[in-house]
Order: structure tokens, then sequence, then C-alpha cells
């Protein structure tokens, strides 16, 4: 994806960080040191979990440590209104890292269900004096006053003064949308705009969503749809696997995760069982070796449209980290071969590590640069390009999205993708199979490229075009099937 200079989400002219540096040893200081690496660098939060991690932190301390991090993250706006009632330095001043601090232990007493409020307020305490030993008085008052705001009733329907928990009803899990179920804290003050009388705004500070990104929404402008779609975007919404024919079959790998407590079911394809819950992947029976990757069903659906068959060549433009690339040879027996480029070659390794994982050999990786010379010569027999997009249709999967797009992104990925597009055709044989995917839901980056690519390419057809709307029932995105005429 373009990379756009990060903003915090309401515009805070940046305040000195003043942190400084810590070796993580606590959940919350792991939290605090990702978020740290995010604001100062931009680094996916998943990375800096996996690099931060210096003495070991318990399995239970990790999963703290992401819930609490990409929490904050998702909701950083929300947290930001929730402060603003009770910091009374104004906000600019605050220094930056004392600032998150802040968030996380607002995070710890509003937003996270279950943690006792005496040991998030302790807790978060030492956090900020061990950062800043002159913090922890600053800290210790905003949280005790957030405690005595918060008036311990609940609601359900949305009010300037009830901040937003989104769930899932666990008897309803992995059905999209429809399993969501949220309730309002009340505290005693307002803290967000009247969602009658200003539900944008509503929607944009009691659910984190850019102004911007709400106004691009497919799905136009109706209140009631964009709360629950910016509800849907607070979660990390459908954790869904998809099974390795050539290691072994849906019924005996459900069976597994069930006889370890695992909740599954099928899901919608053959190869894909939907989890009830996300959990640490790698502990899952069967994932060292090889019988299943992780992948959002719309995602799925890419391959399974191109259609990949043992024997052919198949070009994958766009392979890291290699989710279609093994799905492909994985539908292809292994036999064959699965031209998997990048541009990123830290990116490329790991679909290596995957393919070596999954026991798969008929991928073959390739270092490209951003020139259509560098890309492998046709004939292929098919090809994908799941292009770099604005991961509008997976932002509660990928918090660092909402908050680093801007509308030049939006000019520049439609060109960027149609170059792509371009140069894979020119690879497909007579006949020849060209799938384009993305993980947006903007017109521009999906059927916008597809209509220019269809009028500058006339002997290629679009027969298939679908739009995964987000929650319906796991991530949204767009596919587009085209074929050599
Ligand atoms: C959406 S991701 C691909 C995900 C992948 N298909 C999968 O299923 O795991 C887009 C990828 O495009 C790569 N990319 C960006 N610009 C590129 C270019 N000009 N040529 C090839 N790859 C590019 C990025 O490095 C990134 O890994």
């Amino acid at each position: 994806m373009t990379r756009s200079p990060h903003r915090e989400p309401d515009r805070r002219p940046p305040a000195p960080s003043a942190g400084g540096a810590i070796e993580p040893t606590t959940a919350r200081e792991l939290a605090f040191a990702c978020l740290q690496a995010f604001d100062d660098s931009g680094f996916y939060l998943s990375d800096s979990l996996d690099r931060l991690q210096g003495r070991p932190l318990s399995t239970a301390d990790r999963a703290l440590a992401m819930e609490l991090s990409y929490t904050v993250l998702r909701r950083r706006a929300t947290l930001d209104a929730v402060l603003r009632q009770l910091v009374s330095r104004d906000p600019a001043s605050v220094e930056r890292d004392l600032w998150t601090v802040l968030q996380l232990g607002v995070v710890q007493l509003l937003l996270i269900p279950g943690l006792p409020p005496h040991a998030a307020v302790h807790e978060t305490v030492e956090l900020a004096k061990r950062i800043n030993g002159r913090w922890g008085g600053m800290v210790n008052g905003v949280l005790r006053s957030l405690q005595r705001l918060v008036t311990g009733n609940v609601a359900d329907a949305p009010s300037a003064s009830g901040v937003p928990i989104v769930a899932a009803d666990p008897a309803r899990e992995g059905e999209g949308a429809a399993c969501l179920e949220i309730v309002y804290r009340q505290l005693g003050a307002n803290v967000f705009p009247d969602f009658a009388r200003d539900p944008v705004g509503y929607v944009a500070t009691a659910f984190s969503m850019p102004r911007e990104l709400m106004a691009r929404w497919s799905n136009g402008w109706d209140p009631a749809a964009a709360l629950r779609q910016a509800a849907w975007f607070t979660t990390p919404g459908v954790l869904s696997l998809r099974i390795n024919p050539l290691r072994t079959d849906r019924v005996r790998l459900i069976e597994s995760l069930r006889s370890i407590g695992a909740e599954c079911w099928p899901g919608d394809l053959p190869e894909s069982i939907r989890l009830a819950e996300s959990t640490r992947i790698a502990r899952l029976p069967g994932f060292e070796d090889g019988h299943f990757s992780v992948q959002d069903e719309s995602a799925m659906r890419i391959v399974d449209l191109l259609d990949p068959r043992p024997g052919e060549r198949v070009l994958d433009l766009c392979s890291a980290p290699g989710g279609k690339s093994t799905h492909a040879a994985e539908r292809m027996l292994d036999q064959g071969t699965v031209v998997a480029c990048d541009l990123s070659e830290r990116r490329l390794r790991l679909v290596e590590q995957s393919a070596a994982r999954l026991g798969l050999n008929a991928i073959s990786t390739q270092l490209v640069a951003d020139d259509p010379a560098s890309i492998p010569d046709g004939p292929f027999d098919a090809a994908m390009v799941d292009a770099p997009c604005s991961n509008m249709g997976v932002l509660g999967k990928r918090p660092e999205a909402r908050w680093r797009l801007t509308e030049e992104d939006f000019q520049e990925l439609p060109a960027l993708q149609l170059r792509l597009l371009e140069a894979a055709a020119e690879r497909v044989k007579r006949d020849g199979r060209l799938v384009y995917s993305t993980c947006s839901i903007d017109a521009l980056e999906n059927e916008g490229v597809i209509r220019q690519f269809l009028a500058r390419q006339p002997v290629w057809s679009a027969t298939t075009q679908l739009q995964s709307v987000p929650s319906e029932p796991g991530d949204g995105g767009f596919v587009a099937v085209l074929r050599r005429n």
C-alpha cells in the first residue's frame, strides 16, 4: 500500500513523545512498546508483537498485549473523546507517549470487559512510572476520575454519554454482522456528538472511523447501516482456516480442532473452516505439519474463481505473504508451477516459509521491481493480481490502515492497480484466465480499475465481478474474472 504519513485520529498537533524506549517485560509494557513503534515508524502491530518480545511472556500476557494494542489502535478517536473530558491540560500539550499510556488505561477500564479495575489502574500507573518517573500521579488521577465518571449503567441505544462496546454473541459467532452485540457503557457526561443530530460526527468518534473513509462506503450514508459497519470494523471479524487437501481433509481437521476444545464448523467453501474465536494459530494441532492456513473465505474465493489446474503455469504477480499462491498450488495438487512474484524480498521469504510448511514444491518465488520488464515472461495459463490496495474491506483486521489512508491514496492506488493488471494480462496466453482482486470496498479500486482495463484492452472481457460485503460473513473485498478472447 502507498505509505502515507501517520496521522493522529483527532489530528492533534504532534507533542514531544518524551518516553524513550523500554524493554517490555509485562503485557501492558509490550502493548505500549508496539503502539510506540507504530507512532514512531508506522510498524505493523503484528510485526512489533513478534519483534519486541525480548523476554518470553506467557501466552496469556501476549494475548492481552495484542488485545490492548489492537483495541487502542482501532478505537483511538473514541479514547481521545473520553480523555478530553478527563484531562484538564490542552491535549495537544500532553506528551504523545503519556497520552498513549492514558489511552491504554481507558481501554482497560471501559472497553475490555473482565479486567479487574484495580489491576488496570495499578499496572497502568506502574507502566507510566517506568516510562517517565513524573507521569504516575497524573495517570493515577485521570484513571480514578474515569472510574468515578462511569455510572455503571448499560444501555442498548447510542447516546452522547454511552461508550459502545462491540462483542460477538457467542451463540451466533461466525455469522458476521448478525452476531454483533453492541452495548453502551454510560458515563456521567456527554463525550460524543448526538447521534440523531450529527450521525457522521457520532460514528467518527464513538466508533473511531475517519469521516473521509465513511464517505467512501459503497452503501451510501444510511446512519444505522453505517453504525453497524463501523461496529464491525472495531472487531477482528471471523477467523477462517483453509485446509491443505494434500495433508488432511476437513472432517479430520474439525475433529482434531474440537479435540482440543476449539469450537469450529465448516465454512461455505469445501476447504474452509470457521473458528468461534481468535486463537494463537501456531498452537493449533496440525499447523506445524501444514494441515491448514489462515485465510478469510472472501480471499479463498479468488483462487476458487481462478480455477488453477494440475500441470498449469500460473502467475501470481503480487504474491506475498503467499495466501493465494499456496492455495493455487494446493488446488493444482502441487503439479505445475506457480510463479510467485513480489516487490518485497522480506515478504517473499514468507511465501517460501508457508510453501515449505505446507509441503508445496510447485511454487517458485521471483523478486520483481516496479517495472514490467522485471516480471517473468509468459505465456501463462492463468494469472492473478491481488493488488496492493487501501484495505478498506478489512479495517478491523488491519487496525493501522484507517489512520493512514489519504485522499491521494485513492488517486494513486487505482493507477498502480491498472498498471499491474495490464502487465499480468500481457503474459497470459490466448483463452487464458486473469483474476484481479483487492481487499477494498472502494469502487475506484475495484469496478473502476476493471472499467478502465476493458476500455484499453478490448481483447479481454469480464465474466464475473463480485463484491464481498464486510461482515457477510467475513472480510470485504472484490474479485473480477477476465478472459482473453
Ligand atoms: C494484497 S498484498 C498480496 C497478498 C497475497 N496475494 C496473499 O494472498 O497473501 C499486495 C502485495 O503486492 C506487493 N506489491 C506492491 N507493488 C508491487 C509491484 N509493483 N509488483 C509486484 N508486487 C507488488 C506488495 O509487496 C504486497 O505484498
